[in-house]
């Protein structure tokens, strides 16, 4: 079963269509990009899934379950993680502080949870798992320090490790690339790579290359549409995409 599907969605900004019956599936355990020229729609698709911008038509399912009205804050408990263009870390907040919050999916609720707060032991197990996803990110000898005294491609694992500590099923990730260097892109490639043992993720991204080489499917969005979908191979012989970014050159 597919861990999420949307079905013919249509988003419309009063007179501007910026998706037009889009369809997407994404399968457990593979990496999938959106990719599109400038203004294609793709934002506004990951804005969708995120439940940012209510569709005008057609739905989403995760699991195969259709979702109604599904918000932000109840991505977590569907299992969905995902890291924006902007961090939106806490910078008053240290490091593993900042991690912590992402792993609210594991911790206590309920009216117990809410009168009592964590446990002494499940606080240490949330923070034992905190520090580890920021080991495997390579960014655990800065738990201690403030977002703000780390450069952007550091901040960047940071907001990646608070979505991996909730151990989603999808990840989404809004132009993960954006900003790096083309050394930490290759790392980012190698880490994107690495979670699909785990779990699902959806990209957003402007990187052609980091798409074409970390994704197992594609789909290409042109004018709110979906122009091709497929494997990289096939989505990058299509003569439409060629011509849907030609057309966008400068
Ligand atoms: N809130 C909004 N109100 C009105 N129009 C919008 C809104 N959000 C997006 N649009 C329009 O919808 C279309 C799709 O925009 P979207 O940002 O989804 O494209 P994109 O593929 O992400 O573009 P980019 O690569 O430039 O980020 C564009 O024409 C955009 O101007």
């Amino acid at each position: 079963m597919s861990i999420l599907e949307a079905r013919g969605v249509t988003v419309r900004f009063g007179g501007l269509t910026a998706l037009s019956d889009v369809s997407v599936t994404v399968e457990p355990g593979t990496v999938h990009g959106i990719i599109g020229p400038n203004g294609a729609g793709k934002t506004t698709l990951f804005n969708v899934i995120c439940g940012f911008t209510r569709p005008t038509e057609g739905s989403l399912l995760v699991r195969g379950e259709p979702l109604r009205n599904h918000k932000p804050h109840h991505l977590a408990r569907l299992g969905i993680a995902r890291t924006l263009q902007g961090l939106g870390l806490f910078e008053h907040s240290t490091v593993l502080d900042n991690v912590l919050v992402g792993a609210d999916r594991h911790a206590r609720t309920g009216a117990l949870g809410a009168l009592f707060g964590r446990g002494a032991r499940e606080e240490t197990a949330l923070r034992e798992r905190a520090v580890e996803v920021l080991t495997t990110l390579g960014v655990e000898k800065w738990a201690n320090a403030l977002p703000g005294a780390l450069p952007y491609g550091l901040r960047k694992r940071v907001a990646l490790a608070r979505a991996l500590v909730s151990e989603p099923d999808l990840l989404m990730l809004d132009e993960p690339a954006a900003g790096l260097s083309e050394s930490e892109r290759t790392e980012l490639v190698d880490l994107i790579g690495g979670l699909r043992e785990s779990m699902a993720v959806v990209l957003v991204e402007h990187h052609m290359d980091l798409v074409m080489t970390v994704c197992d499917r594609i789909t290409v969005l042109n004018f709110g549409r979906v122009i091709a979908s497929g494997p990289p191979a096939a989505v990058q012989a299509d003569p439409d995409v060629a011509e849907a970014y030609l057309g966008a050159a400068p």
